[in-house]
C-alpha cells in the first residue's frame, strides 16, 4: 500500500512539473528497530523496482526517500536509492550516523540495535553544473558531512529525515537552514506525515530551504507535497557576495574525507 502510494504521489508531483522528486525516509516500512529485520528488503526488490519504474514512466530523477536493507551478508542499513529519468539505478547511501539517542521520559531510540552505519558519501549530477548530495534524517546534525558534500561541490543537499515530537520542533528547521548557510547550498529535509497511531510520531514539516537560508518550500505535520525551484544562479549570487566558502583558512584548519569500505 505504501509503495503505491508513494508511485501515485510521484506521478502527481512530476505531472505537475517537477524534474527530481525525493520521499521521505522509511517511507515503505514502520520506522523502529522491531520493524527493520521484517521490512528489509534487498536491493534490487520489490520497492526499488516499483521505484525504478516509476522514475522511468515520469522521466524524473527520483531520490527514494530510504528503506530498511538488507545486504548479501545479511546486515541492515537504513538505505536511499537514486534513479535518473531512464530509471537506472544511479546511486545508493546508506545512513552513515545511527539514530542512538536517549532523552528520559521522551524518546529512547537505539537504531544501532538493527542496523549497520553506511560509510561513503554519496553524489548525483543532474546536470553538468547542478550537483546533489545525499543523506539521511540524524546526518543533518554532523556538520562537517555536509561540509565534506560542500567540497565534493554540491548545490543541493537531500535529508530524506522523521525527527520526532521531541526534536523535530526544537532542532529540524533549524539544523536544516544551519545546514544551508554553513555551505550556502539549498537544503531539503523530507519527512513522513505526523500519524497519531503509529509507533513513531514524526514531526512531518518537509522543508526546502534556500541558499540565503530562507525557507522557499514547507508544509505542516499533514501529508503534503512541497515543491520548489531550485535556482542556480541564485545559488551564485549569494556565494559572490557572501564569499566566505573561498575564505577558510585551510592553512590553519582542514578537512579531510577518508575512503573506507562498502
Ligand atoms: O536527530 C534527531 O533528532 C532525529 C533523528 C531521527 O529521527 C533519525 O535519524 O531517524
Amino acid at each position: 500500500k505504501n509503495i503505491s502510494h508513494a508511485c501515485e504521489l510521484i506521478s502527481k508531483a512530476a505531472s505537475t512539473g517537477a524534474k527530481l522528486v525525493v520521499l521521505p525516509e522509511c517511507f515503505n516500512s514502520p520506522y523502529g528497530v522491531k520493524y527493520f529485520p521484517e521490512y528489509a528488503e534487498t536491493i534490487p526488490g520489490e520497492t526499488t523496482n516499483a521505484l525504478k519504474n516509476c522514475a522511468k514512466q515520469n522521466q524524473i530523477f527520483l531520490v527514494g526517500g530510504s528503506i530498511p536493507e538488507r545486504d548479501e551478508s545479511g546486515k541492515l542499513f537504513n538505505t536511499s536509492t537514486i534513479y535518473n529519468p531512464h530509471g537506472e539505478l544511479i546511486g545508493i547511501f546508506r545512513k552513515m550516523h545511527l539514530f542512538d539517542i536517549d532523552i528520559p521520559g521522551k524518546i529512547t531510540f537505539k537504531e544501532s540495535d538493527a542496523l549497520a552505519p553506511g560509510n561513503q558519501l554519496t553524489t548525483f549530477d543532474i546536470s553538468d553544473d547542478f550537483r546533489v548530495g545525499l543523506a539521511i534524517c540524524y546526518d543533518v546534525r554532523f556538520p562537517l558531512l555536509a561540509s565534506l558534500y560542500s567540497k565534493r561541490g554540491c548545490h543541493l543537499l537531500l535529508y530524506p529525515g522523521a525527527f520526532n515530537m521531541t526534536t523535530g520542533p526544537a532542532h529540524w528547521e533549524l539544523l536544516l537552514r544551519s545546514r544551508a548557510l554553513d555551505n550556502q547550498m539549498y537544503v531539503a529535509g523530507v519527512s513522513p506525515a505526523h500519524d497519531e497511531n503509529a509507533d513513531y510520531k514524526a514531526w512531518g514539516h518537509t522543508t526546502l530551504v534556500d541558499t540565503w537560508g530562507t525557507i522557499i518550500g514547507k508544509c505542516e505535520m499533514n501529508e503534503e507535497i512541497v515543491y520548489g525551484e531550485i535556482d542556480l544562479e541564485h545559488l551564485k549570487t549569494v556565494r559572490k557576495q557572501l564569499p566566505y566558502l573561498s575564505q577558510q583558512r585551510h592553512d590553519v584548519y582542514t578537512l579531510e574525507e577518508k575512503k573506507l569500505e562498502k
